[in-house]
């Protein structure tokens, strides 16, 4: 976020899924024109939306309603796949439980994450371990066997091919040792609507998610359609709503991404205030580095930045790990 934009910007990034393979796709005009919006969005916002992305609107639609469905459950139903430390933090979390700087966030949510087996990271992998759990097997139905999760594994890691090239680097710039064994998470959130929507009786506490950056390289946003509510933080600290856009996901860039570009992309702030009167749901999917990736500012980078070495060093599954235990107090 370098920048005061006042609204994010839309890309279609057809062109550059049809070539995404071609390891010669850097020369095709059309690729290099959706090149050329991500680089400026990722300079500027951090943040834009994804249009012509392939996946089947019914789909995202589908994973959207099944999340609901599951929120709408009695809490006890809910209880059954509750998220604690020894499942490897995956699971049910409640309202209130998820802590973003020490504040409660108004939300519900299941938390997925890549499964990860016994001792495969030693001591840096062990915090996450554990199978990841549904309720009554029809999420995992929806996510994993639907094709959904196959879907958005595939857009990330096309929108990262052009990521690399934005940068000035190369096309498989996050493959390999860097992002070749991509860590996901997905977060399915629930956040309740306020008693009024007028806004008479708001609580202190109506922040559905408190202000936060993600932790990996990039974030594909499955929001419902008809509640704006995620706000993005531009460089004079203004909130720019992002609104639903029929057809789209809202992508943003991690703090991993951050760090191998130097800073010359920003991982921004964003938080989610719901002040609809209806329940809103949304579905994010973390695209990562991988678990054990030591993550550090590229040398092409660095020469882009004048030859400034801007940020130290992390540990992808560190950096997570750190995270995902001031969440939960
Ligand atoms: N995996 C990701 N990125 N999750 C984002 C959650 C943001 C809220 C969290 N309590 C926090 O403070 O980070
Ligand atoms: O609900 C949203 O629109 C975004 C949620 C979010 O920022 C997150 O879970 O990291
Ligand atoms: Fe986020």
């Amino acid at each position: 976020m370098a920048t005061d934009f006042k609204s994010i910007p839309i890309i279609d990034i057809g062109p550059l899924l049809s070539k995404s393979d071609d390891p010669d796709m850097g020369s095709d005009p059309g690729v290099a024109q959706v090149v050329e919006q991500l680089d400026r969005a990722c300079r500027e916002a951090g943040f834009f939306y994804v249009k012509g992305h392939g996946v089947p609107d019914p789909l995202v639609k589908e994973v959207r309603s099944i999340a609901r469905k599951f929120f709408h459950l009695p809490y006890e139903e809910k209880l059954k796949i509750k998220m604690t430390p020894e499942a490897g933090y995956r699971g049910y979390q409640r309202l209130g439980e998820n802590i973003t700087k020490g504040v409660p966030d108004l939300h519900e949510a299941i938390d997925c994450y890549t499964e990860i087996k016994p001792g495969r990271y030693g001591a840096l992998g062990k915090p996450m371990e554990g199978p990841n759990q549904w309720y009554r097997n029809h999420t995992v139905y929806k996510f994993n066997r639907s094709g959904y999760s196959v879907s958005v594994v595939e857009l990330s890691r096309k929108i990262m091919r052009g990521i690399g090239l934005a940068l000035g680097g190369s096309p498989s710039e996050f493959e390999g040792d860097r992002a070749g064994e991509a860590f996901w998470v997905t977060r399915i959130i629930g956040y309740p609507g306020v008693p009024d929507a007028n806004g008479d009786n708001k609580t202190d506490n109506d922040v559905g998610c408190g202000a936060h950056t993600d932790y990996g390289l990039v974030t594909l946003v499955n929001q419902d359609d008809d509640i704006t509510a995620l706000q993005v933080r531009n460089l004079s600290g203004e909130w720019i709503s992002a609104p639903p856009i029929p057809g789209t996901f809202v992508c943003n860039i991690g703090d991993m991404l951050k760090i191998w570009s130097n800073g010359l992309y920003e991982s921004t702030l964003h938080r989610v205030v719901n002040s609809n009167a209806k329940f809103r749901v949304c579905v994010a999917y973390f695209y990562e580095p991988n678990y054990d990736a030591a993550v550090e500012p590229l040398d092409f980078c660095i020469q882009k930045s004048g030859g400034v070495r801007k940020l130290g060093k992390a540990v992808y599954g560190e950096h997570l790990v750190a995270k995902v235990q001031t969440n939960f107090a």
